[in-house]
C-alpha cells in the first residue's frame, strides 16, 4: 500500500548538507497502522513528509497504492494527496473558525457543494465523538478534542492512508490513550492504513502491527511487531522490555527470554528448573499485552557457563521460546550460533 524504496533526503542549508533520510526501504501493508520509532534528529519528519511530497525526496520512489508519487505533477499529484490525510503535533487548526468551520475547510477547498458538505462535516464530527462542540471555537476545547477536530479534518476527502506526525506528543497519557483508541478504531472500521511517527514506545505498544526503527536517516529494523519482540538483538524488544545492563558473572549464564500467548501462560522456569535439578535466578522481566496477545521478557541466570547449558537452552527454544545468551561468543545450542548482544541503547 505505501511502498518506500531507497529514500534519500539531503537538506542545503548555509554551505550544510545534512542527509536526513539515507536510503530507506519500507513497506506499510494495506489496513496495517505502522509506526516509525527514533530519537529527535533521526529523520522520522522527513521521511513522513516525502510520502505526501511536502518534502521532495533527493531520490527513491514513494508508492502510494502503486502510484509513484514523485513521478506525478499537477492535478494528478493534487488528487493523490487528496487520497492521503495527516495530522499533526500541535494541531493546526484555524482559530478563527469553528470544529464544523475547521473540519469544512478541506471540503470547501475541494469544491464540495454546502448541502453535500454540512451532511459529511455532521458524519466527520460524529464519527470522532464531537458532534456536541461543532459550534465551539478551537480555544473553546481540550487538547484531545483538538486532535480530534484534526483527526476529522484529515478524513474529509475519504483517504485511504492517514500519516500522523507525532499527534498524540503534546497530550497527557489518559487524552493520548483515548486519540489512539479512536486511530485504531477509524484503522479498523475504515480500512485506513495509519503511518505514524513517534518517539513514545507505549504508541507502538499500544496499537501498531509493524514498526521500524530510524537511526541517523537509516532503518535499523522493521517488521511486524511481534516478530521484531521475538528476533534475538531487537531493538523494539529491548525498548518495550526495558531490562537493566546484563551483569555477567563467571560460572553462570545470563538469559532473556521472550515469550507470548500460550507460552506466557506455562510454567517455563519452574520446568525447566525440576527437568535439570537446576537453581534458576529471575533476574527481572516484564510481561505487556501487545496487540491482543500476551508478550512477556524475562531475563533468567542458570548455573554454569553457556558451553555447559546447551541442553536447557535447547530445552527453552523447544518450548516455543526466543532464548537470548548475554555475553556468550556464540550461543552452542543455536544453529550457527547467536551471536553475543550488541548493548545499545533503546530508543526512547
Ligand atoms: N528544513 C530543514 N532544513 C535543514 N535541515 C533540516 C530540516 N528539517 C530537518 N532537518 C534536519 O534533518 C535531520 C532529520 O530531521 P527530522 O525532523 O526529520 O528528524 P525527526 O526524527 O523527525 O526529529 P524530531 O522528532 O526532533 O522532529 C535533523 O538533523 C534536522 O536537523
Amino acid at each position: 500500500m505505501i511502498q518506500i524504496e531507497k529514500l534519500r533526503k539531503v537538506y542545503r542549508t548555509r554551505g550544510r548538507e545534512v542527509t536526513a533520510v539515507d536510503g530507506v526501504d519500507l513497506t506499510v501493508r494495506e489496513g496495517e497502522v505502522f509506526g516509525v520509532l527514533g530519537r529527535s534528529g533521526a529523520g522520522k519528519s522527513t521521511l513522513l513528509r516525502c510520502v505526501n511530497l511536502l518534502e521532495r525526496p533527493d531520490a527513491g520512489r514513494v508508492l502510494v497504492d502503486g502510484q509513484d508519487l514523485p513521478a506525478l505533477s499537477g492535478g494528478e499529484l493534487r488528487r493523490a494527496r487528496q487520497r492521503i490525510g495527516m495530522i499533526h503535533q500541535h494541531f493546526g487548526l484555524l482559530s478563527s473558525r469553528t470544529v464544523a468551520g475547521n473540519v469544512a475547510f478541506p471540503l470547501e477547498v475541494m469544491g464540495v457543494p454546502r448541502a453535500e458538505r454540512a451532511e459529511r462535516v455532521a458524519e466527520l464530527l460524529e464519527l470522532v465523538g464531537l458532534t456536541e462542540h461543532a459550534r465551539a471555537y478551537p480555544a473553546q476545547i481540550s487538547g484531545g478534542q483538538k486532535q480530534r477536530v484534526g483527526i476529522a479534518r484529515a478524513l474529509a476527502g475519504r483517504p485511504k492512508v492517514l500519516l500522523s506526525d507525532e499527534a498524540t506528543s503534546a497530550l497527557d497519557p489518559e487524552t493520548t490513550a483515548s486519540i489512539l483508541e479512536l486511530l485504531r478504531d477509524l484503522n479498523r472500521r475504515l480500512g485506513l492504513t495509519i503511518l505514524l511517527i513517534t518517539h513514545e514506545m507505549d504508541v507502538v505498544k499500544r496499537i501498531c502491527d509493524s514498526a521500524a526503527i530510524m537511526r541517523d536517516g537509516r532503518v535499523v529494523e522493521s517488521g511486524p511487531v511481534r516478530e521484531l519482540l521475538l528476533r534475538p538483538g531487537s531493538e523494539l524488544a529491548r525498548g518495550l522490555f526495558p531490562l537493566p545492563e546484563p551483569v555477567l558473572r563467571d560460572g553462570t549464564t545470563v538469559v532473556d527470554v521472550t515469550f507470548e500467548g500460550d507460552s506466557a501462560d506455562r510454567p517455563f522456569v519452574s520446568t525447566l528448573a525440576r527437568t535439570y535439578s537446576i537453581d534458576v535466578n529471575i533476574l527481572g522481566g516484564a510481561v505487556e499485552e501487545i496487540g491482543g496477545t500476551r508478550i512477556g521478557r524475562l531475563r533468567i541466570e542458570l548455573p554454569g557457563e553457556p558451553d555447559v547449558n546447551a541442553a536447557q537452552l535447547a530445552h527453552l527454544r523447544e518450548a516455543g521460546l526466543a532464548v537470548e545468551v548475554h555475553g556468550a561468543a556464540g550461543d552452542p545450542a543455536a544453529p550457527g550460533g547467536t551471536p553475543a548482544t550488541e548493548e545499545e541503547a533503546p530508543v526512547s
